[in-house]
């Protein structure tokens, strides 16, 4: 049987994990989806091994895409283009009804396997499930709902002025491996929505659910080659479709030093769309009128989730000093009651990304870090890539410890003094995604909120996402913003028409 059917029966953890364990000695082998055919295995003939991250297993392999691949790709993609672009609204609105109808009858399903392949808790690989159903329904919708104003030119009553928009071509879709499902959604569904066409390469590190999810196309009759995807890293596959003359636009989402490469790689191709959202190393504020009750589940759950792997995570928390002394030891008591490894919290997606994020802890080790709860990891992870949450203090403001982005279950707190203080110390970072902000007093919530350099502020909250409100980052955490008219903005050229009918 093939991959895609064997798999797509597979909705329960035990019928999953049997499936694989039943295929050890041949492991299911993915396959590109190239104008609406799965089965166009890598022409290299090169393997990517996938490991199971709560067992160090080998999960599966993926084709190594080669820039043959990748053009067939694009070829496909370009040639569904003229016919897409050219559908009404409408139609493309009840494909991408149908793509979300399907993906939520399955949603068990996906859920299940981006577990497994992410190593994310069930609990929060739904969550993400239903919200990638919900990228699909937004911007079903939103096209149907554009407003777009005539005007008369000023002084020139009979010139009109109005702008009008066209989808701009056939985009290379990357994601990242932390929320794989969810992340690709949120570039498919505006990309096919505004009419264009599209390459996905989704992270070689976790790709079952994007093999998946072309299988939801197939059913949903998304017309051929509108989504192809293709399998392979970075350097090789991913490179390749960024640098595609036919490819006319890149939403990107990764890391900052992966961000910089695809920008330095497209600089020539000046017309060529890129959308970067990218790192981030995003600072907690705690004022001291909190009520810790709610202040400190709200900064674990910021630091924790997805076991830190989420580009949004609060990794460095800084708390005012009348309450510092009660936060620290409160915090590490919640987290160690409520994070649990294999219960409530998953392992790092991978051993590379476990060698990184023990670097990290290794070095703060060394600067005498105190360790209120975790402890340095094995050297060698024996059975998956487990790292007990941890939280720090006692280190200086220019450790790369507190300044680099580590993106696994680890979190540093600090005190301040002023709200000045803190604003500075929020500020004194290269990225500028996200950032928290606790506290009762609403005056303080806006000057503190609105003078923060990054793109997403939340107050008293986290990870409330409004599909419609702009998502991205400052500074060093992107370019451009993605979301509601943003996303329309990234997937389509915009002309602006004077027409004088004297
Ligand atoms: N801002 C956001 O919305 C957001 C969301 C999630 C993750 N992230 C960031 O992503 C990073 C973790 O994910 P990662 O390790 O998968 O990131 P990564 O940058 O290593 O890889 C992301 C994707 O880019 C591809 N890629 C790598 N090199 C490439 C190249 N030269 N050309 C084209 N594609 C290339 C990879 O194969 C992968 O599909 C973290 O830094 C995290 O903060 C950002
Ligand atoms: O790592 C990036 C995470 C983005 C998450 C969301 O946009 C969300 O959960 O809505």
């Amino acid at each position: 049987m093939d991959t895609i059917s064997a798999l797509w029966k597979l909705d329960t953890l035990e019928s999953a994990n049997g499936y694989l364990t039943s295929h050890e000695s041949n492991p299911p082998r993915l396959h590109h989806f190239i104008d609406g055919y799965f089965g166009n295995n890598s022409e290299s003939g090169k393997w990517i091994e996938s490991i199971n991250p709560r067992s160090g297993k080998l999960l599966l392999q993926i084709p190594s895409g080669t820039v043959t691949d990748v053009d067939r790709a694009v070829d496909a993609a370009s040639r569904a283009f003229p016919a897409w672009s050219k559908t009404s609204r409408q139609e493309r609105s009840q494909v991408l009804i149908r793509i979300s109808d399907i993906l939520n009858e399955q949603k068990e399903l996906f859920a299940v396997w981006e577990s497994i392949d992410q190593g994310k808790t069930l609990a929060r690989a739904r969550v993400e499930v239903e919200r990638a159903v919900s990228n699909f329904r937004y911007f079903a919708t939103y096209i149907l709902h554009e407003e777009g104003a005539v005007r008369y030119v000023d002084g020139q009553p009979s010139t009109l002025t109005y702008e009008n928009r066209s989808p701009l071509g056939v985009f290379g879709l990357i994601s990242p491996w932390n929320m794989p499902l969810y992340l690709l959604t949120w570039k498919i569904a505006p990309c096919i929505a505004f009419g264009c066409t599209g390459v996905a390469k989704p992270s070689e590190v976790t790709s079952i659910t994007a093999f998946l999810l072309c299988e939801v196309f197939r059913q949903a009759k998304l017309p051929v080659g509108v989504m192809n995807l293709v399998f392979g890293d970075g350097p090789g596959t991913g490179s390749a479709l960024v640098k595609s003359p036919r490819v006319r636009g890149v939403s990107f989402t990764g890391g900052t030093s992966t961000g910089i490469r695809i920008r330095q790689d497209t600089v020539a191709d000046i017309g060529k769309h890129l959308s970067l959202e990218l790192g981030g190393k995003n600072p907690t504020l705690v004022f001291d009128d909190v009520e810790l009750t709610k202040a400190v589940p709200l900064a674990a759950r910021a630091a924790f989730e997805n076991s830190g792997q989420i580009c949004l995570c609060g990794s460095r928390i800084y708390v005012q000093r009348a309450v510092y002394g009660k936060f620290l030891p409160a915090l590490a008591e919640y987290v160690q009651t409520h994070y649990k490894l294999g219960e409530t919290m998953g392992p790092v997606v991978s051993r590379e990304h476990y060698m990184k994020v023990r670097s990290y802890l290794v070095q703060a080790w060394e600067e005498n870090a105190v360790f209120h709860t975790g402890e340095l990891p094995d050297e060698a992870p024996q059975q998956g890539f487990w790292i007990t949450p941890t939280v720090l203090s006692g280190l200086n403001t220019d450790s790369r410890v507190m300044r680099e982005e580590i993106f696994g279950p680890v979190v540093t707190v600090c005190v301040f003094d002023t709200e000045e203080e803190a604003i500075a110390l929020a500020n004194d970072n290269p990225n500028g995604l996200a950032s928290i902000v606790m506290t009762n007093d609403l005056a303080r919530m806006r000057r503190v909120g609105e003078c923060i350099d990054s793109g997403l502020v939340w107050v008293n909250c986290w990870l409330v996402r409004e599909l419609g409100t702009g998502f991205g980052g400052m500074k060093a955490s992107g370019t451009g913003r993605e979301g509601g008219a943003f996303s329309r903005d990234v997937f389509t050229n915009l002309r602006t028409l004077h027409v004088s009918h004297s």
